[in-house]
């Protein structure tokens, strides 16, 4: 039979309400002989919580139930809101694991349940996992919109099973010549599905929203590289110092700044011709980071940069010392008095937005544009392919690509990897 397991989902002592969930087959019968009858279900009721077998009293808490139907996790579940002090909680705990058959849950588990009992898909799944890890606003009105990905998904493989069927039924017609197969319905729904999914396809995807829109600093040595990212970041990230060639190796900050995740990228300073080993390799990984990077941040007046318009910002950096030249291109910023560095920092909130999904927008995770991009990569193989043996064997990729995407198809791997990044309780 299957454990009922429970765990503190919010807050953690001390506070003033805890929150225990139990979920599982005993569920039910736990709050029964902890709190006596069932109060209504689904609403919160007050009761005295007690140790059945010694009437010692735990604590007086709201209680609710939910049966198997209505409940998150697709199985009976009881939530204890509890005060939220360390040993009332423990007390609970404690009575709780005390009984045969319940235990605490695993990190994950609750979310892994209601997976397996079909309450959610998988990308459903993920964008409760981007929810709960979101740290910026942007974050977290992203992973809301992603919840509507599940929706379209659903959508889309109604059509593949549809398509499929007049496939078949098309396949099994034609050795019978006076009917004729239904050739443009088949092409409408394939053209149909194939816009639909290349559109999303083809926005920005959501990886840069969590990951932070990677922007490299890259200059000459003393350029002041590492004091403008640690002016940016508000802290101290990078090492400074007036020696040429400090920043050996490449040093990422994570900042947030107006709402949007970024990675501060400090590199060892593009001089030509370094006769140090060392500071050489530095440099070599900085050209690397450059040709990576979503944004650069161009500090040298001398040089021309080699950098794609689309991702260079240019500024003459430290124009606060005197001598310095007014002709020079740039945005003129300076991190030891201050100048230009808020119009930087908006330059990059504004660049980096163009490289996010809109707000609102459903913008798809690295895995779940795997499966999209092969379920349309079939699709268009499907639609050009004359023969039907061939093509019918496109549409079931196709499906197979979807049902991969909401894991209907497990790939057990990546189920144990989306499912560690929960947290215990969730
Ligand atoms: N006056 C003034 N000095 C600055 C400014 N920014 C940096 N400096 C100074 O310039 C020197 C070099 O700064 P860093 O930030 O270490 O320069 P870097 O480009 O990271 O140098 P490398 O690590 O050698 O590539 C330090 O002495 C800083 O204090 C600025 O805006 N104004």
């Amino acid at each position: 039979m299957t454990d009922t397991i429970f765990a503190l989902s919010s807050g953690a002592p001390p506070a003033a309400i805890a929150v225990v969930r139990v979920s599982g087959p005993q569920a039910h019968a736990l709050l029964e002989r902890m709190a006596g009858p069932l109060p209504e279900e689904r609403t919160l009721s007050l009761r005295s919580l007690h140790v059945w077998h010694s009437g010692e009293l735990l604590d007086r808490a709201l209680v609710a139930w939910f049966a198997a139907e209505r409940s998150v996790t697709g199985e009976p579940l009881v939530e204890l809101h509890l005060h939220g002090g360390r040993a009332t909680v423990d007390a609970v705990e404690a009575v709780l694991a005390s009984v045969p058959g319940v235990r605490r849950a695993r990190a994950g588990e609750f979310t892994w349940r209601a997976f397996e009992n079909g309450r959610l898909d998988l990308v459903q799944v993920e964008s409760l996992s981007d929810l709960l890890r979101a740290e910026t606003e942007a974050q977290r009105r992203a992973a809301l919109a992603e919840g509507g990905l599940s929706g379209k998904v659903e959508q889309w493989r109604q059509q593949l099973l549809q398509l499929s069927a007049l496939a078949e039924a098309a396949l099994d017609q034609s050795d019978e010549d006076d009917v004729p197969a239904d050739r443009a319905r088949i092409d409408a729904v394939a053209a149909d599905l194939i816009a639909g999914i290349g559109q999303l396809l083809a926005r920005p995807g959501a990886e840069r929203l969590f990951d932070g829109a990677r922007v490299v600093f890259a200059g000459p040595p003393n350029a002041g590289k590492s004091t403008l990212i640690n002016a940016l970041a508000g802290r101290e990230v990078a090492i400074t110092s007036a020696i040429a060639g400090t920043t050996r190796d490449v040093i990422e900050a994570p900042v947030r700044i107006g709402g949007v995740a970024f990675v501060l990228t400090d590199t060892a300073g593009l001089r030509q011709g370094s006769g140090d080993e060392i500071e050489r390799i530095g440099i070599d990984r900085a050209q690397r980071r450059i040709d990576e990077a979503d944004l650069v941040v161009w500090m040298d007046e001398r040089a021309e940069p080699d950098v794609a318009d689309e991702k260079l910002i240019r500024i003459f950096p430290r124009a606060d010392e005197p001598g310095r030249s007014d002709a020079a291109p740039g945005m003129r910023v300076s991190a030891v008095t201050g100048e230009g560095l808020a119009d930087l920092a908006d330059m990059l909130v504004e660049r980096a937005r163009t490289l996010l999904p809109r707000e609102g927008e459903v913008a798809l995770t690295r895995r779940q544009r795997e499966h999209l991009a092969h379920c349309h990569a079939a699709l268009v193989a499907f639609a050009a392919e004359p023969d039907e043996l061939i093509a019918a064997e496109q549409l079931r990729l196709a499906r197979q690509a979807i049902d991969e995407l909401t894991g209907r198809a497990g790939a057990e791997e990546m189920l144990d990897a989306l499912f560690g990044t929960f947290c215990i309780g969730k």
